[in-house]
């Protein structure tokens, strides 16, 4: 491959992950900054993850939407794997939402209809993501979503093999029960993320993953009253056991509420430009 360490003026820690750390760096010759990821073989050889980030470089290398966080290559050393990858300056949607408690409706309708556009996009080359949650959602300098982090996405149908570690707050019941399953799980998600955007905390949280995992299975979760019905229907339509009965993403990006929400979002983002996207 191309490029080298050498290639790239690393700068600060952005942050660490699980299998290592992301940089803020620039590419020498152009003057194009970038996130390095860096992540050590003996760390994925020891969790037996490297062919689902083999999976992640190819599927994410692929992929080219405004609102999927861009894989520009990759490369390595004796040691480590680099991903050059695109830089959001404003870091993860988590951070936002632990800030600022919730967040407002015109807020979560800007996300969750950026994040539904791009999970057109993939479920439209049958990419499923499988694992939407706020970390894994980066926020560009302009405001907009990147979804990011296609280490669990797979072609539609997958089943899973590893064992999930992290939250289980975001996965459907089939997904818990190891069933198999196809993009609907990424609708699912969608539903966790608008009340978790809304409320603060995801529908099932718990102390322990066992008693989220009961209640999951059990659907036993309760939208506060102080959401509006817009969101409230939203969310009943996704949150559903069956796959199959689920709202569509086509029908999330029609509904009444969020279309209410978008003439704001341009008017939020300064009246630089006044762009009326009908
Ligand atoms: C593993 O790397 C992590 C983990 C948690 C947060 C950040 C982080 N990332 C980015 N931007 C990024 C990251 C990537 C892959 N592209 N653009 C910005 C930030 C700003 C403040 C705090 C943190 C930030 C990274």
């Amino acid at each position: 491959s191309k490029w080298s360490l050498d290639d790239f003026d690393i700068g600060r820690v952005l942050g660490k992950g699980r299998f290592g750390s992301a940089y803020l760096a620039r590419e020498r010759s152009s003057g194009f900054v970038v996130a390095l990821k860096v992540l050590f073989k003996k760390e994925l050889e020891k969790n037996n993850v490297q062919h689902q980030l083999k999976r992640e470089v190819e599927i994410q290398y692929h992929l080219r939407h405004r609102h999927i966080l861009r894989l520009f290559g990759y490369f390595y050393d004796d040691q480590r794997i680099y991903l050059i990858l695109e830089y959001a300056a404003y870091g993860t949607i988590y951070t936002l939402l632990q800030k600022e408690k919730h967040f407002d409706e015109v807020k979560a309708a800007k996300y969750i209809y950026q994040l539904v556009d791009a999970l057109i996009y993939c479920h439209a080359k049958r990419v499923i993501h499988r694992d939407i949650k706020p970390e894994n959602l980066l926020l560009a300098a302009n405001g907009d979503l990147k979804l990011s982090d296609f280490g669990w996405s797979v072609h539609s149908p997958g089943s899973r093999r590893y064992t999930v570690c992290g939250t289980l707050d975001y996965l459907p019941p089939e997904m818990l029960d190891n069933r198999e399953h196809d993009d609907k799980v990424d609708n699912w998600s969608v539903g966790i993320l608008l009340y978790e955007f809304l409320v603060g905390k995801p529908p099932f949280e718990t102390p322990s993953p066992q008693q989220t995992l009961v209640r999951i299975r059990n659907m036993a979760y309760k939208i506060p009253p102080e959401v509006s019905e817009g969101p409230r229907e939203i969310i009943t339509k996704l949150l559903i056991f069956e796959p199959n009965k689920r709202l569509s993403l086509e029908d999330i990006m029609k509904n009444e509420w969020i279309q209410q929400q978008r003439p704001i979002w341009n008017s939020i983002r300064g009246d630089k430009r006044r762009v009326q996207t009908n």
